[in-house]
């Protein structure tokens, strides 16, 4: 009803709106904003209505009451320059073909069946990353992050492509890591033309440019992928058939009612699933390690429970997660600290509504700050303390998940078009953390105090460490356990 005026929010400058507020953390600032607008913002950029949600039940008005008016996102220089023109999966409009990829990937790659089919394929390389710290005592210290990219990036590989993407201490492991994280970064950039359509093709910022050569890299990187599989069809190196093999397999009828998946489309949906399934998941763990760093009576208290689940003669495997208590509530509390996608992914009005009272005009953009909601005073007790506890029994929060049904912490976002990878996701955190506080202790280099670990932020489109994590590992399993 547009007789409901717009949400409040910051007064917009002529032409460019409110972008100049958006400063060079927008989660940070959208939060500031909210303290004074309120949970439900409205803004103006260049000539796009953007409503933002900073509240837990305003993100359930928008993600649950309104989802199905929520069900696209936006269009985007990103979306354009970077996944094949909205030809992949993330950035598909609402439809038939979202429903198809989206289907695809949760039978062949996410489903409880097929997580399980590779738990072996994730336990090897969390070995492999153990042997490779065990590697490194006595030399210099190690960027945790980097490492742990290198093996999410190897268990999605086997998966996807059936085989490894880099070898130990593959200098391509770096550029990989460095182009998804520039993917992140441009993503995230708030660019003008995408707002005032007038100054699109003059490209201010030098996004574009910058998108299309990056674009360039990854699709030589595709193509060779998928031609080396035409030729070689599935590597015989693992048991099950990888997504690749199934989705060439499926070109001519993708439905079952023969829908066709073009080549196009089978590379943007392996880099969606590159760039949405590698960093977002390593920097989540090396989150988790920091904090537990900078807070030595919780790794201490994580390590007792693991030494009594598992024991000190073995690696953690994907069977111990359920019984590791306060390992999930530590990766519970990485995820609302630390939402690996602070605004998590946008979405737009399809049509006029109303929502807490106000008019949300179609074809708004709608941004939800996962990173504040997580933090608000309001539902969480010293919000900006790391306190795993609280989601145990006794605690503020027991039963509440990072699933999408507890709106106050919903890194995964919800919804339809939450997150497609959560299931994997989340496994491959849990294990991660799991494996590191179970199998070292950890010392900072140079003398550095543990409890002075600078915990500040950067800004992409994901939320990485300002300073990269550097460490120094020290085994505490027997020596047989980290063997093959
Ligand atoms: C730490 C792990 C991860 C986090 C925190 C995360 C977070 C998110 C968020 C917030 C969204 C947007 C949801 C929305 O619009 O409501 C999203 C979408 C998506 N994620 Fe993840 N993600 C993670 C891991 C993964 C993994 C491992 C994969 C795949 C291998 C993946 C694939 C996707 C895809 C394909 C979408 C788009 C879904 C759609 O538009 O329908 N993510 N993710």
């Amino acid at each position: 009803n547009p007789t409901k005026p717009l949400p409040p929010g910051p007064k917009p400058w002529p032409v460019i709106g409110n972008l100049p507020h958006m400063g060079t953390k927008p989660h940070h600032s959208l939060a500031a904003m909210a303290k004074t607008y309120g949970p439900l913002m409205h803004l103006r950029l260049g000539f796009v209505h953007v409503v933002v949600a900073a509240s837990a039940s305003v993100a359930a008005q928008f993600l649950k009451t309104h989802d199905a008016n929520f069900s696209s996102r936006p269009p985007n220089s990103g979306a354009k320059h970077m996944a094949y023109n909205y030809q992949d999966l993330v950035f598909a409009p609402y439809g038939p073909r979202w429903r198809l990829l989206r289907k695809i990937c949760s039978v062949h790659l996410f489903s409880a069946k097929a997580l399980d089919d590779f738990h072996l394929v994730r336990e090897e390389e969390v070995a492999i990353l153990t042997r490779t710290l065990l590697a490194s005592v006595g030399k210099d210290s190690v960027n945790l992050g980097q490492l742990l990219n290198v093996c999410t990036t190897n268990a999605l590989g086997r998966v996807m492509l059936g085989r490894r993407v880099f070898s130990d201490g593959d200098p391509k492991a770096d550029e990989f890591k460095s182009m998804v994280v520039e993917m992140m970064v441009l993503a995230g950039v708030f660019n003008l033309g995408d707002f005032v359509p007038a100054l699109d093709w003059l490209d201010l910022q030098g996004v574009a440019v910058k998108m299309k050569k990056l674009h360039a890299r990854f699709d030589t990187f595709l193509n060779a992928i998928l031609e080396e599989h035409k030729i070689n069809g599935s590597s015989r190196n693992e048991e099950r058939v990888d997504l690749l093999s199934t989705l060439i397999s499926l070109k001519d009828n993708a439905d079952g009612e023969g829908g066709t998946l073009s080549d196009t489309e089978i590379k943007a949906l392996l880099l969606n699933l590159f760039v949405a399934g590698t960093d977002t998941s390593s920097s989540t763990v090396e989150w988790a390690i920091s904090e537990l760093i900078h807070n030595p009576k919780l790794l201490a208290q994580a390590q007792e429970e693991l030494d009594t689940v598992v024991g000190s003669n073995r690696l953690v495997t994907e069977a111990d997660l359920p019984r590791l208590t306060f390992l999930q509530a530590i990766v519970k509390e990485t995820f609302r600290l630390h939402p690996s996608t602070p605004l998590s992914l946008p979405r737009i009005a399809a049509e006029n509504c109303e929502i807490n009272g106000y008019f949300i005009p179609k074809g708004s953009t709608l941004l939800v700050n996962v990173w504040a909601i997580a933090r608000d005073p309001d539902m969480w007790a010293d919000p900006l303390e790391f306190r795993p506890g609280r989601f145990l029994p006794g605690g503020e929060k027991p039963n509440v998940d990072v699933r999408g049904n507890d709106f106050e912490v919903i890194p995964f976002g919800a919804g339809r078009r939450i997150c497609a990878g959560m299931s994997l996701g989340l496994r491959m955190v849990q294990l991660l953390t799991a494996s590191l506080i179970h199998g070292f202790d950890w010392d900072l280099p140079n003398g550095q105090v543990a409890e002075k670990l600078n915990m500040e932020e950067a800004y992409g489109l994901t939320l990485q460490r300002a300073s990269p994590l550097m460490v120094h590992p020290r085994p505490r399993l027997k020596p047989h356990s980290y063997r093959p």
